[in-house]
């Protein structure tokens, strides 16, 4: 059966990546002031790289969080190694001061998962659908939720067959 959510195709380059990475790290650089990046595995490994080199951000952490997709359906979460309590304190507690970073928002399930950890920190994204919105504090793109984006680490060079059938040549 087709997945609704890969109607239309989003294909996103490194050039573009790094260009939508660093919007964000402008506009999180007027939000406020982080004393740490918590970047959910693995798509959030990228952009927090990139984020935390702009905003001059040293301590990294990671939440790891699996997903288990059965047929087209996300699944259930799991989370494989939480967020040191170290981090969790900083400042107030709960995430105060603590800067989370993911590639994309869609449903938002992953997001609410890391939320319940971490109430009071500051969620980013590079790219956003519809429904995954109110979960997210700052993004730079949004596209349609029958939109699939094409990460370029999940990439490769392929032939593209011309648009006319004359392929001689
Ligand atoms: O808003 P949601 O519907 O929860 O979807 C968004 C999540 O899905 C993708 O991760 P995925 O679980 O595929 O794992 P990965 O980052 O390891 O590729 C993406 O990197 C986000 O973390
Ligand atoms: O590579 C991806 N592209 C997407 O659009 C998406 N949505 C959830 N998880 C995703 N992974
Ligand atoms: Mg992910």
């Amino acid at each position: 059966m087709e997945n609704p959510a890969q109607n239309k195709a989003f294909p996103v380059s490194w050039d573009m990546f790094h260009r939508d990475s660093r919007a964000l790290a402008w506009r999180l650089s007027s939000e406020g002031e982080w004393k740490a990046i918590v970047c959910i595995t693995r798509g959030g490994l990228v952009p927090a790289g990139i984020v935390a080199r702009e905003l001059g951000i040293r301590t990294i952490e990671t939440v790891c969080i699996a997903s288990y997709h059965d047929y087209d359906n996300q699944g259930t979460l799991k989370v494989i190694k939480p967020i040191d309590p170290k981090v969790i304190d900083l400042e107030e507690g709960q995430g105060s001061g603590v800067l989370v970073i993911d590639d994309l928002v869609d449903t938002g399930k992953t997001l609410k998962v890391v939320r319940e950890m971490l109430p009071k920190a500051h969620y980013a994204t590079v790219y956003a659908k519809p429904v995954g919105v109110p979960m997210v504090d700052t993004f730079i793109t949004e596209v349609s939720q029958d939109t699939w984006i094409y990460f370029p680490w999940d990439m490769g060079w392929q032939f593209q067959p011309p648009l006319s059938k004359d392929t001689a040549g």
